[in-house]
């Protein structure tokens, strides 16, 4: 195609009509193409369906099964088991769509050029702006955790920080939350050594991530007691369903090794395989604790504690060494979703640069490292300032709502390629036709419907604010909006 053109990433002096910019899409082949774009190309390939796997699991288990657990356990009862597996196959009928489209589509937008492809502009900058919460909101959301965790360990060692540097301005007496931004920080350092880099010192915390959870799973059942699981469903099913919707943000991220596409040695074999793999893991190993938990403590006891694991473990063992073990390596685990998740932002703000939809500095890539150094840097300073002033609490669960949405998208586009593109290879195809892609979509629409009005009402004002940017900047700067319209139909047709 011919898009490029330099003068094409300028503001079009005849821009074409709204709709029909906005149902413009992107031909595969041009995304293609733009990867190897020097200046906004370039990223190295280093990673293998291992490394893939590991930043999908890095960027997916943590605060959910650590915190969010605990919170469960009270809506649903025993059967908070049961929610995990309805959460996780709600994402596993996304993840084979994920895994189809990234297959096909090998770039590092992830849903964000699925979209661009399939259902035009439009849909492309909505995905891209729910992304932004599933990325970089939802993981400056998790620092905070991590944070927690930090000054949980601290105390443990009789070093408390004051309450101004443990909390932002929200909090009684808070001022900045240091360990937070230290997190933040930390995670961006190592980004921008190198992918390779930070592929390595990943894939060592999801062993020990990994490492612990077995770790409690078998200290829990040598204090199993079947009766805890009676009766299964104290709130009725309700209370499963209800407690699904919240459970289902641990699930988010095994998506990331879509933001990968452009590092990977065979992205068309591997992600597909990467997805898959660690949708298994991780869905193995949250029922594994689930029940480990229940066996181990009636779902009542669940009500007052606010780190359930750790907590477990410290009653049965009665040591302190196990708990500080425990606590370091959960500030580990979430440090790697950090990790992994400012990495996958990083991506797609990259893709979305060379599309025009969001400032140029966020395509350069560093011939030195490969890398998309200062995006990932301004990026990371971002979302560290965000970690450490802002009260992310109802944002947080807005991640949700943009994850089930951008998820649906997929799904869409899945069916949208099958109808119109059967032609196109596929390394990886969901089974059973259109059957699973539909019924992913409708258990997405299913869960977003369960989560609470507050978060709709959130979600509603992000979106707001999202169009305001698209109108302000991104339409004027669309690269395919400032196609002509010959230019355009023979980019699609390339
Ligand atoms: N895009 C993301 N991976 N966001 C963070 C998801 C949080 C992760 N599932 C957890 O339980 O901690």
């Amino acid at each position: 195609m011919t898009a490029r053109d330099p003068s094409a990433s300028a503001p079009a002096t005849d821009p074409p009509r709204l709709t029909n910019q906005l149902l413009r899409r992107k031909s595969i082949t041009s995304m293609v193409e733009d990867t190897r774009d020097a200046s906004t190309g370039g990223l190295r390939r280093t990673f293998g369906v291992f490394q893939l796997t590991m930043i999908s699991v890095g960027a997916t288990l943590g605060t959910g099964i650590l915190v969010i657990l605990g919170e469960a356990v009270p809506i649903a009862g025993p059967a908070v088991w049961l929610a995990f597996i309805l959460a996780g196959i709600t994402a596993l009928l996304s993840a084979v769509s994920y895994a189809e489209m990234a297959g096909m589509v090998p770039v590092s937008g992830s849903s964000y050029s699925y979209s661009y492809a399939t259902l035009g502009e439009g849909m492309a900058w909505i995905c891209g702006w729910c992304l932004v919460l599933e990325y970089a909101v939802s993981v400056a959301a998790v620092a905070v955790g991590a944070a927690d965790y930090v000054n949980e360990t601290l105390r443990i060692f009789g070093m408390s920080l004051p309450p101004s540097l443990t909390a932002g301005p929200e909090g009684e007496g808070g001022v900045i939350n240091l360990s937070a931004l230290i997190v933040v920080l930390l995670a961006t350092v190592l980004l921008m050594r190198g992918a390779k880099e930070s592929g390595v010192v990943n894939t060592i915390i999801v062993f020990v991530k990994l490492g612990i959870l077995v770790f409690f799973a078998i200290v829990a059942f040598t204090a199993f007691k079947a009766g805890n699981f009676a009766p299964m469903l104290p709130m009725g099913a309700a209370g499963v369903t209800a407690a699904a919707s919240s459970v289902f943000f641990s699930y988010i991220g095994f998506d990331a090794a879509s933001t990968a596409g452009e590092e990977a040695k065979n992205p068309k074999r591997d992600l597909p395989r990467a997805i898959i793999a660690s949708m298994v893991i991780v869905t193995t190993m949250y029922v594994l604790v689930a029940v480990a938990a229940i066996g181990a403590r009636q779902w009542q006891w669940f009500e007052t504690s606010t780190a359930p694991l750790v907590q477990i473990v410290h009653e049965i063992t009665s040591s302190n060494f196990a708990v500080f073990v425990f606590a370091v390596s959960a500030v580990l685990a979430i440090l790697s979703v950090v990790i992994t998740v400012l990495y996958g932002q990083s991506r797609i703000l990259l893709t979305m640069s060379r599309d025009g939809m969001v400032p140029k500095v966020f395509g350069i890539v560093s011939p030195r490292t490969g890398t998309p150094l200062v995006g990932t840097l301004v990026t990371g300073v971002l979302v560290a300032i965000t970690a450490a002033l802002i009260p992310l609490g109802e944002l947080a669960n807005a991640t949700s709502i943009g994850t089930l949405f951008a998820f649906c998208l997929v799904n869409l586009a899945v069916i949208y390629l099958r109808v119109k593109r059967p032609d196109l290879p596929r390394s990886f195809k969901v089974p059973f036709g259109p059957t699973i892609p539909i019924l992913g979509s409708l258990a997405c629409a299913f869960l977003m419907v369960n989560l609470g009005g507050t978060t709709w009402i959130v979600f509603g004002l992000w979106m707001l604010v999202g169009f305001v940017v698209y109108f302000a900047y991104s339409r004027r700067h669309s690269r395919v909006g400032a196609l002509s319209e010959a230019d355009y139909r023979a980019g699609l047709e390339a």
